[in-house]
């Protein structure tokens, strides 16, 4: 008989602050919520949408299953007229990779981005209303991160008006593009444009791969996946793919010319509009991937701090109510706490930065629309070092999730495993977090150079023009309460940040070769770039705070997170804070001690505050997670579930068990 009992409820009784409030925090607004709620009972009550034995399938049947699916996805947003809102949380809820990921991801926002408008006008519907199936094609065998060294030639060619897509070498071959493997009948390619003789740097080319009648690939293209990637299930249900081109021919108007264009004659004109725009679908998916991350850690947090409650271990002075012994329940040992309160909070941080990011991209693509590029390089640089950050923060955390439910945590029922492999190549795709945190360097020692032009800094670089305060000032603190003002924790993370840059900056300039310089001195400028980007998700989450908010308790609590990550921080990066001075070694002794206080104030908020993310047990795909906390029994059933268990003895008994055991009898008989 199932259990009905909420083995939770009394962690959830001692919660001290409006959950439902905090639920419409976390969701943005309170229409956000009443959506996301609807289209997650939605999926997790139609069994099309059931996702329970992904991590036993084979790789066959696991990319099957996710086409199927992606099937029923697109058949469902049809039936029931779904908005593009409730489109994009039926997606999220369904948690399934695809190829249409890739295809709204990067396809169509590349379109979008790169295109004219009649170009646009010609694709679009195509894609809106999947009549053809696009990939991201840039990424090659040889080369990923460096995009101007890509290899992939397009040649225009007056006589037929046409560009010769080719692809010279074996490490020209495109690598990675999502949906390419076996699905995609269109790519949006990047190749080095040539014209005239002359190479003008890399372009997007959308180019037709596959028949829309057979599916066969067009003459001049071989094309398919490129294997089995890391874990069971992940992005194993996404046929990541390989494309050559054998000089395959695409009429002039499907090379994207909102940037630049090829003439008829085969003159390359270019706008006003500054080449990065080409790279514009990497600016906006970067920007989507901070919310991504916040989801990633969330999830993970929230299977730990449910099964952390639920979980016991060793004696206790507590008795139950028949005066029976009971063991500690895990999530009250302060090292539990000092692991997972952290990650708890850092969540909520990134979804904060998250919905920042998410206007600040909204803000740039409607200055783009009049010509104002002002904001484009801040834009690049909150979208690369935020997706570094936020990627690498949630990888980590994950896999400490895991951690902290022990051995249970290595079980694939545990959602775990599966978590990890999905998010982790998120720190690699869309730039490697290093690579994008040099982007990021570059950009932050630009902004000091300018300093003396007396070109004031401004937005998220703003602190740097204080750079005279906040190279002299000291933090204030004096005992461990003095670390609860919000403008004190800002001034010490501006001024490690800001003594690290410019620290940087005049290394910089002992290297007659500034390449050198910067090469040489790239450990510091990563260190720095990452210090500036912790400046910024602290900041955001100020403003948050600052920010009208509603019920009981949901304000002070959230405070309490945003002072759990920021001196968590400290507490992490102690060695810059010390070496730039920016604290005392006495004051990160304080820290240490308000943390402690700190985590006691979440301690019996920590089920509210896991529940306030709002995710069902289906999204969640953990019995370590789920709702009731009927952790046991739901584990003893998904073993048996394993189709190792479907037979009593194994397959391979006779052959390969029997005769060991009929050796070692022999061998002892005689
Ligand atoms: C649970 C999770 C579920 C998620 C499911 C997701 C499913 C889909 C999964 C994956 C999809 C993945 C897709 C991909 O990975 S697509 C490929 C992405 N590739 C990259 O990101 C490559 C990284 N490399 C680069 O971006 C660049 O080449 C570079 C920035 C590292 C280049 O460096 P460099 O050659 O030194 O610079 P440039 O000369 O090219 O740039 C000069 C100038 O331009 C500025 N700039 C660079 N990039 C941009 C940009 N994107 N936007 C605006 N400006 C840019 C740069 O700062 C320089 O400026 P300057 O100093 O002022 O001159
Ligand atoms: C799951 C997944 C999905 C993907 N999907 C797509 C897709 O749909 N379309 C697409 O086009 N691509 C896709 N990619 C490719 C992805 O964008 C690249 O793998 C990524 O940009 C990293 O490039 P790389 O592989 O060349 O790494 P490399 O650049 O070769 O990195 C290797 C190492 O070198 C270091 N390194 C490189 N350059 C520097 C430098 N200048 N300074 C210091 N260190 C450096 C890196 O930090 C890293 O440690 C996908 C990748 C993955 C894993």
């Amino acid at each position: 008989m199932e259990d009905t009992v909420d083995h939770l409820a009394h962690e959830r009784s001692k919660a001290q602050f409006n959950v439902e409030e905090m639920k419409i925090i976390w969701a943005g607004s309170l229409h956000a919520l009443q959506v996301s709620d609807r289209i997650a009972k939605l999926v997790a009550s139609d069994p099309g949408f059931g996702k329970e034995n992904r991590a036993v399938l084979s790789r066959k049947d696991l990319f099957k299953s996710a086409l199927k699916k992606a099937a029923y996805v697109w058949k469902r947003i049809n039936e029931l007229g779904l908005s593009e809102e409730e489109t994009s949380w039926l997606r999220f809820y369904v948690d399934e990779l695809a190829y249409d990921y890739v295809h709204w991801g990067m396809f169509v926002p590349a379109i979008k981005g790169s295109a004219t408008e009649e170009q646009q006008n010609k694709w679009l519907p195509l894609a809106n209303t999947m009549q053809i199936i696009g990939t991201y094609a840039q990424t090659e065998l040889g080369h990923g991160s460096n995009v101007r060294g890509l290899e992939t030639t397009a040649t225009f060619d007056p006589v037929t008006d046409e560009f010769i897509i080719h692809s010279p070498t074996l490490t020209s071959s495109k690598w990675w593009p999502g949906g390419l493997g076996k699905v995609a009948t269109h790519a949006v390619v990047y190749a080095q444009l040539i014209t005239d003789g002359k190479e003008y740097g890399v372009n997007g080319f959308l180019v037709q791969i596959r028949s829309l009648d057979d599916h066969f690939p067009l003459p001049g293209i071989t094309v398919g996946d490129i294997g089995m990637k890391f874990g069971s299930g992940a992005f194993n249900s996404m046929d990541n793919g390989v494309l050559r081109f054998d000089r395959v021919r695409i009429p002039r108007n499907q090379m994207l010319m909102r940037v630049s264009k090829v003439t008829r004659e085969g003159k390359y004109v270019e706008s006003n509009i500054p080449k990065q725009i080409i790279y514009g679908a990497m600016v906006y998916v970067r920007q989507t991937i901070v919310a991504d991350a916040s989801i990633a850690l969330s999830r993970a947090v929230c299977i730990a701090t449910r099964y952390s409650a639920v979980r016991r271990q060793f004696g206790s002075p507590q008795n139950d109510q028949n005066g029976n012994g009971i063991e500690t329940q895990v999530i009250d040992y302060k090292t539990q706490q000092s692991r997972l309160f952290p990650l708890l909070a850092s969540a909520y941080a990134f979804r904060f930065v998250g919905e920042w990011l998410k206007w600040l991209y909204t803000d740039l693509i409607q200055k783009l629309e009049g010509n104002d590029f002002s904001t484009l390089p801040e834009v690049h640089a909150c979208t690369a070092g935020l997706k570094s950050l936020t990627t690498s923060a949630a990888a980590d955390g994950i896999e400490e999730s895991r951690k902290l439910c022990g051995g249970h945590g290595y079980l694939s029922s545990s959602g775990l495993p599966e978590l990890y492999a999905t998010f982790v190549p998120a720190c690699t795709y869309e730039g490697d977090n290093v690579v994008l945190l040099l982007q990021v360097s570059r950009f932050l020692m630009k902004t000091i150079s300018q300093l003396q032009s007396g070109k004031k800094p401004t937005g998220t670089t703003a602190y740097i023009g204080h750079v005279e305060h906040l190279i002299q000032c000291g933090c204030n603190v004096k005992k461990a309460e003095d670390w609860l003002n919000l403008c004190v924790i800002l001034e010490a993370f501006e001024a490690r940040a800001i003594r690290l840059l410019v620290a940087c900056a005049e290394n910089l300039t002992k290297f007659a070769n500034p390449l050198q310089g910067f090469s040489e001195l790239s450990p510091d400028l990563v260190e720095a770039a990452v210090a500036h980007c912790q400046v910024i998700v602290v900041s955001k989450f100020i403003e948050k705070l600052q920010q009208n908010i509603q019920g009981i308790g949901v304000k002070q609590l959230l405070e309490t997170l945003c002072y759990i990550y920021s001196l968590n921080l400290i507490h992490k990066h102690l060695g810059d804070f010390l070496s730039t001075r920016s604290i005392t070694p006495k004051q990160a002794s304080l820290a240490s001690d308000q943390l402690r206080s700190l985590y006691a104030k979440v301690r019996p908020n920590a089920i509210a505050l896991v529940d306030a993310f709002n995710y069902t047990d289906h999204f969640l795909g953990s019995v370590l997670g789920s709702y009731d906390g009927n952790v046991y029994p739901k584990l003893y059933e998904e073993a048996w579930k394993d189709p190792l268990n479907e037979s009593v003895v194994p397959d391979g008994y006779h052959e390969n068990i029997r005769p060991v055991l009929k050796q070692q009898l022999q061998n002892a008989r005689l």
